[in-house]
């Protein structure tokens, strides 16, 4: 009976917050908030205009120059930021930690679990989504839709994709943009687990910068294979739709969400974005730490 993960839980809880087995964990439970989050988005329409900086004359009034998008980040980051969700070192915002307001609350106690970093990869999470995914999981709006807006003189290049629900289909790619920064971000703890279990196969290749060394070290094929089979099993499961009566409907040309292009998300976006991460991590855990410090750690037997 194969074991079944521990029960998901953040890095606070559970005594080895570094063990690889329940970050892996939670990287698994992150990949259902995430195929689930994008069956919501799939309900809208592509909306590109929501994307376009300078498109709402709404926004430039109130002094805004971005997208929707970015508003709606700035906006619901701000409120996040003053209850103290950036404080945590699972949690990074897509807007400038400068534009942030300072927290309400002190601190959360944290244990000092990650080396000092600045890492944050959202720039590429939201140009990646953007650019590739929410034009491949969403469908053109309704042709009834098309054909009222074109009786009321609504004309445009994104006459098929604009269901105007600007504000309903941000809201969801906020849920689907926080869930894939947190899943890549993991990658700082990934790389800290690796790191304490065997310091002296990194440190050479941190201090010679070999990037493609270190990725060779951190990269597992056989996870990540498993983790593709897994994942086109779940994205098929949770894409059946149900007649009223609970049967399956088992009619690929009505799932919920294009099932090859969840799997491609993690293929040729979330896992290379994760090494990196992991990589980047890598690249900065000796800064600050003196010759003396590095020794011990070099001369630190293998844990596994
Ligand atoms: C996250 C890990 O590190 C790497 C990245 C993976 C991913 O992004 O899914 C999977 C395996 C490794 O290549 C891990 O070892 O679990």
């Amino acid at each position: 009976m194969a074991s079944v993960p521990l029960p998901e839980q953040n890095f606070i809880l559970g005594d080895d917050p570094l063990s690889l087995d329940r970050i892996r964990a939670i990287l698994t439970r992150l990949e259902d908030t995430i195929i689930f989050s994008l069956i919501e988005r799939a309900q809208f329409a592509h909306n590109p205009k929501a994307y376009r900086r300078g498109e709402f004359q709404e926004l430039k009034d109130i002094g805004f120059n971005g997208s929707w998008l970015e508003w709606f980040l700035k906006e619901t980051e701000s409120f996040h930021a003053k209850a103290r969700r950036y404080t945590s070192p699972d949690e990074y915002p897509f807007t400038d930690i400068s534009e942030l307001p300072s927290p309400i609350l002190k601190p959360f106690p944290h244990p000092p679990i990650l080396h000092p970093n600045k890492i944050n990869v959202n720039a590429s999470i939201l140009s990646f989504y953007i650019q590739a995914i929410v034009p491949r999981i969403t469908r053109p709006a309704t042709l009834a839709l098309a054909a009222m807006k074109r009786a009321k003189g609504i004309t445009g290049d994104d006459e098929y994709e604009d269901d105007g629900n600007y504000g309903s289909a941000a809201f969801v790619d906020l849920e689907v943009l926080q869930a894939i920064s947190k899943r890549v971000h993991y990658g700082k703890f990934v790389s800290e687990s690796k790191f304490r279990d065997n310091p002296a196969a990194f440190i050479p290749h941190i201090q010679s910068r070999n990037r493609a060394a270190l990725e060779g070290l951190i990269t597992k094929p056989e996870v990540e294979k498993k983790l593709l089979q897994r994942l086109r099993k779940k994205a098929s499961l949770y894409a059946i739709h149900f007649t009223p009566e609970g049967e399956p409907l088992n009619d690929s040309a009505t799932r919920k969400i294009d099932v090859d292009g969840v799997v491609e998300l993690y293929e040729h976006y979330i896992i290379p974005l994760t090494k990196e991460v992991e990589v980047d991590y890598l690249l900065v855990r000796l800064d600050g730490l003196s010759k003396e410090e590095i020794d011990k750690l070099a001369s630190q037997e293998p844990r596994k």
